[in-house]
């Protein structure tokens, strides 16, 4: 089960965080944008390339740190064809390296539309006779509030291929409550409507460690949300982003975990991309400040996290 291989890589590496490839070409040291703009003139491939060459040391220098990486869709669309090309080639690289790769996509769509996106991320695309693998990746976020249709089609793929996805319940932006925390009677809430269909969608296909293939996405930075959505989904994986630059710390993510420190992952991206841009070498110790700013939110979190 796809959600056992990442609670196994957490115990392996003592490490419940998943480092965001979210790049940008300004997250780029100045020494790689220089090579691929002369290579291919300051154009979108040049930039695409860059970010490839960038996210491929980032994983040479965290590989034997985080168990997963959470490349996150936009980064790459906003780039065209070569962006996703670079995504796929992301993805691949990460595999060779040992990472589970959450490809953070957030889609929700009728489920026509649901499953061509999910033929695209985690399973196939029919070309005449052939089934022809995509992006593969391990897992992605989806947002699931259109309604069970909109997600059934990825669970059908994870149940054939052994993926999983992450459903949003509470997100960590600001905004978030608009709507996540109206309240939906008797006391309740919207993401606790949620939360209640997540753990009902996943129904079934617990794996060894007890969780479904249907986790949550709850962000870092609401950490009384977080404590009610861990007591209410305990057959749900967690994926946390918010941490560091969001604001999000050690304490707040604590209440994710279960009492044997399972169940959660938790998202950094720029605190640990752009890590080099404090050490005022211009980039050149990129690899060195990405891995210490992975060594230094592990320990962090370690501090009231212990993973069984
Ligand atoms: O509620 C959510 C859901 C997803 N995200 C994503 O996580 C990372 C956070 O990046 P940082 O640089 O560590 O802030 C990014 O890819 C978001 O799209 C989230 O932040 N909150």
């Amino acid at each position: 089960m796809s959600f056992d291989k990442l609670q196994e890589a957490i115990i392996a590496k003592k490490n419940a965080t998943v480092a965001g490839l979210d790049p940008k070409p300004e997250y780029v040291p100045a020494h790689i944008l220089k090579e691929c703009y002369a290579r291919y003139g300051e154009t979108l491939q040049g930039a695409a390339e860059a970010i490839y060459q960038f996210n491929c040391g980032l994983m040479d220098a965290l590989w034997d740190i985080v168990p997963a990486v959470k490349p996150q869709s936009a980064y790459y669309e906003r780039l065209g064809w070569r962006g996703m090309e670079v995504m796929e080639r992301t993805i691949r690289y990460a595999h060779e390296k040992g990472l589970y790769v959450i490809a953070d996509i957030k889609r929700g769509d009728i489920g026509s539309t649901a499953e061509a996106y999910s033929d695209g991320w985690l399973g196939a695309t029919k070309v005449g006779e052939q089934e022809c693998p995509v992006f593969e990746a391990d897992c992605v976020t989806l947002n699931g509030y259109m309604g069970a249709d909109s997600v059934n089609p990825f669970l059908n793929t994870c149940k054939e291929r052994d993926k999983s996805v992450f459903i949003l319940v509470k997100t960590s932006n600001p905004g978030s409550g608009e709507l996540q925390n109206v309240s939906a009677g008797e006391g309740d809430t919207v993401y606790g409507l949620m939360a209640d269909l997540i753990e009902k969608w996943g129904a079934g296909t617990k794996g060894k460690y007890g969780y479904t293939m249907a986790g949550a996405v709850a962000g870092a930075t609401h950490p009384d949300e977080l404590k009610q959505i861990r007591a209410r989904m305990p057959h749900t994986f967690l994926l946390v982003p918010g941490y560091g630059a969001q604001g999000g710390t050690a304490e707040d993510v604590q209440y994710a975990f279960q009492k044997d420190g399972h169940g959660a992952i938790v998202n950094a991206s720029r605190s640990i991309m752009c890590a080099w841009k404090k050490t005022g070498k211009d980039g050149a110790d990129y690899q060195e400040a990405a891995r210490n700013a992975a060594i230094a939110m592990r320990d962090d979190i370690a501090r009231f996290t212990t993973i069984g």
